[in-house]
């Protein structure tokens, strides 16, 4: 490991209960906090998250001024739900209708830069079946005491849901994909406990000059962005000790493997460190076995392209007539 990561863990690593809700409540300085929460077909979790949030950090204590879910072109009732329990709902596509429409959890993400009022955003996955409070505050922490840190990611545990003392069975894509790439070409981020956390917070203004990538590709393109534009130590991350969610089948994460391949080819070309003579594909044949008597296996063809909106501060706004 890096002389430089290993003093960066040391520097800035802290722990959830390092953080208290009511003394970050007094400390903010006027500046004002949402929580943002991409939900695409979250109706089973999002209004405990949203409930618990509001509850906590809202009316206990003043430190969450705004509940913001992002409906992703959900098919089931999540805005409903997420609106019963208090959150402000909007549906992906209507924020910034004058633009082309974009596709997955990054576009969720971007979206969010619209319509989030807080100065400082805390992005909370939707599915967690283990959200407390403290995954607000633990993130809160280090950006409400350090003006220096502009960008805080979330550690844990991550066993696969019903595993629980499992500690390692989860963060499949992280562990496979995510932690070789990042050690391999981007080793300043070795630190990170977990590079492909859900949950992490951020400066607004910060994440407003950042692109974002689409689908899931969004977390590494914007740790690696990160580390570009504001410097390692600028980034930090808090252990939140254990995470659940509802896990994705391994194919599926398959695809998602893909899109963060891409988005890490997508930076190093960027930056020139990677030449090539010819492009990536971006269709994965993925298989299952026939139902048929003969049981032969059937290809199918799954599109893991990214593509990447840019900076939100880029954009004028739009005209209003
Ligand atoms: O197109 C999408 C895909 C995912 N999500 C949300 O992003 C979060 C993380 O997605 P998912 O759970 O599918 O990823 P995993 O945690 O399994 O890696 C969840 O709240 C999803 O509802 C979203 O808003 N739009
Ligand atoms: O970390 C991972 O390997 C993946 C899949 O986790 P599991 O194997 O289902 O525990 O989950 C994360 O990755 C996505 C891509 O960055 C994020 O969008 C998810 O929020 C995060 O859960």
């Amino acid at each position: 490991m890096l002389p430089e990561v290993e003093a960066w863990l040391d520097r800035r690593t802290s722990r959830a209960q390092d953080w208290d809700a009511g003394v970050l409540a007094e400390n903010k300085q006027g500046q004002r906090i949402t929580v943002v929460l991409p939900a695409r077909n979250e109706s089973a979790t999002v209004g405990t998250i949203v409930t618990r949030i509001r509850t906590a950090l809202c009316e206990q204590v003043p430190l969450v001024d705004e509940i913001v879910v992002i409906d992703s072109r959900s098919t089931d009732n999540t805005a409903e739900v997420a609106a019963r329990a208090g959150a402000t709902v909007y549906h992906q596509d209507a924020i910034r209708p004058d633009l082309p429409p974009g596709e997955g959890k990054g576009e969720a993400l971007w979206k969010s830069l619209f319509v989030a009022t807080g100065d400082i955003l805390v992005f909370v996955d939707a599915d967690l079946l283990s959200f407390t409070p403290d995954y607000v505050t633990g993130l809160l922490g280090p950006l409400i005491t350090d003006p220096d840190v502009a960008y805080v990611k979330a550690c844990y545990d991550r066993p696969l849901k019903g595993t629980p003392g499992q500690t390692y069975n989860g963060g499949r894509v992280t562990e496979l994909v995510a932690r070789p790439l990042l050690n391999q070409y981007w080793p300043q981020l070795a630190g990170f406990v977990q590079p492909l956390s859900g949950e992490y917070a951020g400066r607004a203004d910060v994440l407003r000059r950042m692109p974002f990538v689409s689908h899931y590709g969004v977390e590494l393109g914007l740790l690696v962005d990160l580390l570009e534009s504001e410097g390692l130590d600028a980034l930090a991350q808090v252990d939140l000790g254990v995470r659940e969610h509802t896990n994705q089948t391994t194919p599926d994460l398959g695809v998602m493997a893909a899109q963060i391949q891409h988005t890490a080819r997508s930076r190093l070309l960027r930056s020139g460190r990677l030449v090539e003579t010819a492009g990536a594909a971006t269709t994965l044949v993925q298989y299952v076995r026939s139902e048929a008597v003969d049981g032969a296996y059937v290809p199918y063809a799954r599109e893991t392209a990214i593509t990447e909106r840019p900076p939100a501060d880029s954009l004028a706004e739009p005209v209003l007539i």
